[in-house]
């Protein structure tokens, strides 16, 4: 049980009018607020550019928690959300906002501590950064805490240039990338898996691993973010940020202890063992892909380029498959495969870990036999499995295969769980499930790699269908090396 610690803190939220504050972001701070984490000491700005009475804004706010709030709180929750129209490119109008935050500091006894929230897009970052700094919002007696949405740049060149903006007004510990697979509860249970587990992590290395399997397969498409997402793509939107943080918690060294100190340092290591391809090579290792129409159903499941916002003739991936290998003594020689793409057959979130057989097989010639493999789905289902033989039962030695399962709970996709999460971190000052800038700069690295190969000699897009489970190329790439893809379904 997490022991409730009431937080003080002043949230000012950059976007405060917009889709993450409503569906994420509120829900998320009354979560907080029910749970006893915040109680009076606790106030919000929230900032857009449209005009809003502080009235009409708590009245929004009120309607984005209702289907969770218990109706006798939301007055007295809403009491502390204040609004002020805004533009940030507009240097005025900070000092609006710099004397409301004094005043609720005094009203509410916030201690200076200040959280500020960049639910924008990502061109308004550098900007809104430099002003807290020149406008005097981060000179304050407490803490001054930045969280930052993704995208963190386009590729290291301009994370670079982001992140030296960002560091006009806070250093590094004051800042929280956010990546929001970090927040979800599978992917913290990897630590547990591992490390509350000597049996596991006695076995977590080349000499027992014979390959790791990261999925996160979506059934969705680009929805209605074809603006964002073509200029965008699967390699910067899901394999720099979300595969690469997933592959770094789930192969990096034991850490000394759990401190996000050392967290990091270890993850960091394992990025660094990642082995940045050769340009000549990169097409042999990474698969891009683009959905084409379902053939039986082209209406409804339609090509990439037919989408809303997205050119006709777009080479934008929506799919990428790839092998990363490690040139770390623990990893060295095992295949890190990793797939992730948009209209696939179904979600499916989850990371596999087939284990070596180098033992012979004593068992009769009937025997079925299954690799022993260990499953951990974090979506739609949150299990663990363990993939096990064990004796068919009566005379004769053959095996059969069977499983140890935990019980599978369904995700909820709308929950904002991952969001009070991150928010809760943040206000207590644990930065351990944020991405830090190094782990950033490594992974842009590798990705900046793999689209330059890409252009040297690109492939011949769409190459999958919509609803079907990614380009044959992907499979074409574990089979060279004797593996298979563990079923999306
Ligand atoms: N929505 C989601 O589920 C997710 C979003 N994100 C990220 O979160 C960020 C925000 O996304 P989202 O909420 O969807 O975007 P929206 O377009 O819904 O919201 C943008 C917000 O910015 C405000 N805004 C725009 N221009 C200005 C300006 N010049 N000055 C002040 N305010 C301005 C808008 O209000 P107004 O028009 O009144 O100014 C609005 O409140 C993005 O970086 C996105 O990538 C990440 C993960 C999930
Ligand atoms: O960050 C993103 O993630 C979602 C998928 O997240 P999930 O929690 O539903 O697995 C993806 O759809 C989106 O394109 C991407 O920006």
């Amino acid at each position: 049980m997490t022991k409730i610690t009431e937080e003080t803190a002043l949230i000012t939220i950059f976007g405060g009018t917009g889709d993450l504050a409503n569906r994420k972001l509120y829900p998320a701070i009354y979560r907080l607020y029910a749970k006893g984490f915040l109680k009076e000491n606790f106030a919000v700005i929230g900032t857009a550019r449209r005009q809003l009475t502080d009235a009409l804004f708590r009245e929004r706010v009120a309607s984005s928690i209702a289907s969770i709030a218990d109706k006798s709180h939301i007055q007295a929750f809403v009491s502390h959300f204040y609004y002020r129209s805004h533009d940030v490119t507009n240097k005025e109008s900070y000092k609006v906002l710099l004397d409301l935050s004094n005043e609720l500091d005094t009203t509410y006894h916030l201690k200076g501590n200040r959280v500020f929230f960049l639910a924008m897009a990502p061109t308004f970052f550098n900007e809104i950064a430099i002003r807290l700094k020149s406008e005097g919002l981060v000179a304050t007696k407490g803490y001054q805490r930045l969280m930052i949405e993704k995208p963190f740049g386009h590729d290291l060149a301009s994370a670079q240039e982001l992140n030296d903006a960002l560091g006009h007004a806070f250093n590094e510990n004051q800042i929280y990338r956010i990546d929001h697979y970090l927040g979800k509860e599978m992917v913290q249970n990897v630590s547990a898996i591992r490390f509350a587990n000597p049996m596991i992590e006695a076995l977590w290395n080349n000499r027992h691993i014979s390959n790791v399997q990261v999925t996160l397969a979506e059934e969705l498409g680009v929805e209605e973010r074809g603006g964002y997402y073509d200029n965008s793509g699967a390699l910067r939107d899901m394999f720099q940020n979300h595969i690469l943080q997933v592959v770094s918690l789930l192969l990096m060294d034991f850490p000394l202890t759990l401190d996000k100190a050392e967290i990091r340092a270890e993850k960091v290591r394992l990025l660094r063992s990642l082995d940045v391809p050769e340009l000549d090579v990169v097409n042999n290792l990474f698969v891009p892909g683009q959905y084409d129409a379902n053939p039986t159903d082209p209406q409804t499941f339609k090509a990439y380029r037919s989408e809303e916002n997205v050119s006709p003739t777009s080479t934008t991936e929506t799919y990428v498959a790839g092998k990363l290998t490690s040139h770390s003594d623990r990893w060295n020689g095992v295949p890190i495969y990793i797939r992730t793409g948009k209209r696939l057959s179904n979600k499916k979130t989850n990371i596999v870990i087939e284990f070596k057989n180098d033992r012979p097989d004593l068992f009769d010639d009937s025997s079925e036999k299954v690799a022993n493999t260990l499953v951990i789905e974090i979506a739609p289902n949150e299990s663990i499995t363990l993939k096990l033989n064990v004796k068919v039962p009566g005379l004769g030695l053959a095996t059969q295969p069977t499983q140890l399962q935990t019980a599978a709970d369904a995700v909820d996709q709308n929950a904002p769980e991952a969001y009070e999460k991150v928010i809760h971190d943040c206000l207590r000052g644990d930065a351990t499930y944020f991405s830090h800038w190094d782990e950033v700069a490594l992974s842009w690295q590798l990705a900046d790699r793999i689209y330059e190969g890409w252009k040297l000699s690109p492939t011949e897009l769409p190459n999958y269908d919509s609803g079907s489970a990614g380009p044959i190329a992907a499979d074409e790439l574990l089979a060279r090396d004797g593996h298979t893809w563990y079923p999306l379904s």
